[in-house]
């Protein structure tokens, strides 16, 4: 490609904050250069392919982009144009985001088929497989904070939009889970990766990955949020108690506890696949006083960020206090780090886990980081408490005369959904949760509190929903 035209890096600096996976919103951009530009297609339309350095409060961060150039731009491609830049000396051509034209995505596959490499980057083929080409490639509709082409329901290139150094921890664990021949995971068929210059330290950085899409696969939250419906919308019975039990729970339509028990063995089984391809280890009981210490600062930050938590505070911190002061030896292993109903998807072929690179906002080391299962235990009982409550929450809350009887019902919900899925991963061999009941309570307030500050941030409509549960700390 030719030097950048400064117009380019104008229009990208205007065009990137609006981005839904630019994580960098809320502070200006100090400075924004073109780090690598690498030419995927010459012609009319070409492709490029750039990562860009962005500065923001004097730290660097790097975002990634396919760049579309077409001389007449046509009119199915008009709402993705950035704008138009001098893209060879003498040619002024418009310039879109490729990703929303199959015409160029196509070309990923085929460089991964065939393991092409273009300059800096390397087209990877997973060992022993084969990659169909000549699909159309186009983005998923779902707001992400990566994106992901759909390839004609066959596969998904999850493109990694801010980088980070070395391999990606989504791609690390799906390689080595399905080296470990593991059945919950989506196959990966290749990825793409940049290989750092001569004189550049450091590994390969990733860039994408290729999976088998499952096209009938339905997400978790989808799924649990239709059973709450049902749920709540169970005619009252007649007699004494005049409110529908756990015990009834069993005849009401579209039941998920043993879906939830499902997904606790499959859990189990990811994490049991987990520690046989990284290992465990044992740690002295510091790391879990370390980890507390580390419970208390968030809290400590978000108290002081989101007024709300404040009344709760004192309660949470004397749950985290307590499992400190009992701290014990305890196996730590990789796990998901992120755990929620909407990293799991339900296909005729049981439930599938997604999305291993951790909490987007923390540092490659600390999603690496080795910790306790149940803490991703604790993560997807957090989701059952948010799919029984976020439609009570909702728009201000419910008229006072339902509000009671839903009450009941969302917690009723919750128990039984939450006691299925810890029953399914202790009959699969997890450690019980029902025998670490403090450290699992630990864990989730430390989610929640994590959750106050993430929905203050994202979607204060939200916000009840978290608080709530932070109202009972002791559980
Ligand atoms: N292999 C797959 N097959 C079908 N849909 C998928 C697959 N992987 C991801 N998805 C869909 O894409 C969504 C986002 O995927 P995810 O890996 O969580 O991306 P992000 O890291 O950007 O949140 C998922 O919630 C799911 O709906
Ligand atoms: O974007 P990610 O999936 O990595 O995770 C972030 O966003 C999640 C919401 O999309 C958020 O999850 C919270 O809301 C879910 C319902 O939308 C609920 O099922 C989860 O239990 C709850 O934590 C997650 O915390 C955040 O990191």
């Amino acid at each position: 490609m030719p030097p950048p035209d400064p117009s380019l890096v104008r229009l990208l600096s205007d065009w990137l904050p609006r981005q839904r996976w630019f994580g960098g919103k809320d502070v200006p951009i100090d400075e924004l250069s073109i780090g690598t530009a690498t030419e995927l297609r010459t012609g009319d339309p070409a492709l490029h392919h750039l990562v860009l350095d962005v500065r923001q409060n004097g730290a660097v961060d790097h975002y990634q982009l396919l760049l579309g150039i077409r001389r007449a731009l046509p009119e199915r491609l008009r709402p993705v144009e950035i704008g138009r830049a001098e893209v060879e000396p003498g040619l002024t051509g418009h310039v879109y985001d490729a990703v929303h034209d199959p015409d160029l995505t196509a070309i990923l596959l085929d460089f991964m088929a065939d393991e092409t490499a273009v300059g800096p980057l390397q087209f990877r083929r997973a060992p022993g497989t084969g990659i169909r080409t000549g699909l159309e490639g186009l983005p998923a509709s779902a707001e992400q904070s990566n994106t992901s082409l759909i390839f004609d329901d066959a596969y998904i290139c999850k493109l990694f939009r801010r980088l980070s150094p070395g391999v990606n921890p989504d791609l690390e664990v799906n390689l080595a889970l399905s080296r470990q021949g593991c059945e919950h995971i989506p196959a990966v068929h290749g990825w793409i990766e940049l290989v750092p210059g001569t004189g550049d330290s450091g590994e390969p950085v990733t860039l994408a990955m290729l999976s088998e899409f499952l096209r009938t696969g339905t997400d978790g939250w989808q799924l649990a949020l239709t059973s709450v419906r049902d749920w709540f919308a169970q005619p009252t019975p007649p007699g004494p108690a005049a409110e529908i039990t756990a015990g009834d729970a069993g005849a009401a339509g579209g039941d998920f506890a043993a879906e939830a028990e499902r997904l606790g063995a499959a859990t189990a089984q990811v994490h049991r696949d987990l520690a046989a391809a990284f290992g465990v280890t044992q740690t002295p009981p510091e790391v879990l006083r370390d980890i507390v210490y580390g419970m208390n600062e968030q809290l400590d930050q978000v108290t002081a960020a989101v007024p709300e938590l404040r009344p709760h505070a004192h309660a949470i911190r004397e749950v985290f206090d307590r499992v400190a002061a009992d701290a014990a030896s305890l196996p730590f292993q990789r796990i998901h780090g992120d755990y929620h109903l909407g990293q799991a998807m339900r296909t005729d072929a049981g439930w599938f886990l997604l999305d291993f690179e951790g909490e987007p906002a923390r540092d490659p080391a600390a999603r690496r980081a080795l910790g306790h299962p149940l803490r991703d235990v604790a993560g997807m009982l957090r989701s059952f408490e948010y799919a029984a409550r976020f439609l009570l929450a909702r728009d201000g809350g419910l008229p006072a005369d339902t509000a009671g009887t839903l009450e009941r019902r969302a917690q009723t919900w919750a128990e039984r959904n939450r006691t299925a899925f810890c029953e399914g991963y202790a009959a699969a061999g997890g450690p019980d949760p029902a025998a670490h009941a403090a450290l699992v309570r630990a864990f989730e307030l430390d989610k929640a509190v994590y959750e106050v500050r993430y929905e203050a941030r994202n979607r204060p409509a939200w916000l009840p929903v978290p608080l709530r549960s932070l109202a009972r700390p002791a559980g």
